[in-house]
């Protein structure tokens, strides 16, 4: 049986630091500096709650697909991911089983992981995404 762990839970804000707020009164701390994600054209921030981060993503321009996700439903969830060891195995093996990914190819994700999207159809209305980080590292 494959064991999936939650790698993290994204929540989309316009402001950093308004959306940090709820999580620094819970006692969390930010893990490291905020990282910009140029090919998502977004700025992370994130908190570790035992093995998984809220990531808090921040659009950095309009053409983000948080900032599409903001103008349409405001600051929220925005996706759950999950991790794998071969991104390109789990991905060539859920597209025979009939999933639809939202890239052809894994993309750059935060802390040098690889990520891929699949569709919120096929998420059953949220949006999933897996993430492979590189060897030794996990967030
Ligand atoms: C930090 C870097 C990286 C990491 O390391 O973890 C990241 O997480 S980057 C995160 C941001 N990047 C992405 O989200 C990339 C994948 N997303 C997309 O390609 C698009 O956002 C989208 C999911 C295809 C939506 O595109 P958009 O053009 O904004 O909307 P549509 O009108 O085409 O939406 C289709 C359909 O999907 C619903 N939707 C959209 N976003 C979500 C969501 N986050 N959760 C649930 N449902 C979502 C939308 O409401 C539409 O539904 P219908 O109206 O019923 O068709
Ligand atoms: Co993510």
């Amino acid at each position: 049986m494959t064991v999936l762990l939650l790698d993290h839970v994204a929540i989309a804000t316009p402001d950093l630091e308004a959306g940090s707020a709820p999580y620094v009164a819970l006692g969390l701390h930010p893990e490291g500096p905020d990282e910009e994600v140029a090919s998502q054209g977004v700025r992370v921030r994130a908190f570790q709650v035992g093995e998984t981060l809220i990531e808090l993503l921040m659009p950095t321009r309009e053409d983000s697909p948080i900032a599409a996700f903001l103008a349409r439903k405001g600051p929220g969830l925005h996706h759950t991911a999950y991790r794998v060891a071969d991104l390109n195995a789990e991905m060539t093996r859920l597209r025979a089983d009939g999933a639809r990914f939202l890239n052809e190819e894994p993309t750059p994700g935060r802390a040098g992981s690889r990520v891929a999207f699949l569709h919120p159809k096929w998420g059953a209305g949220t949006l999933i995404e897996l993430v492979e980080h590189p060897a030794g590292g996990h967030g």
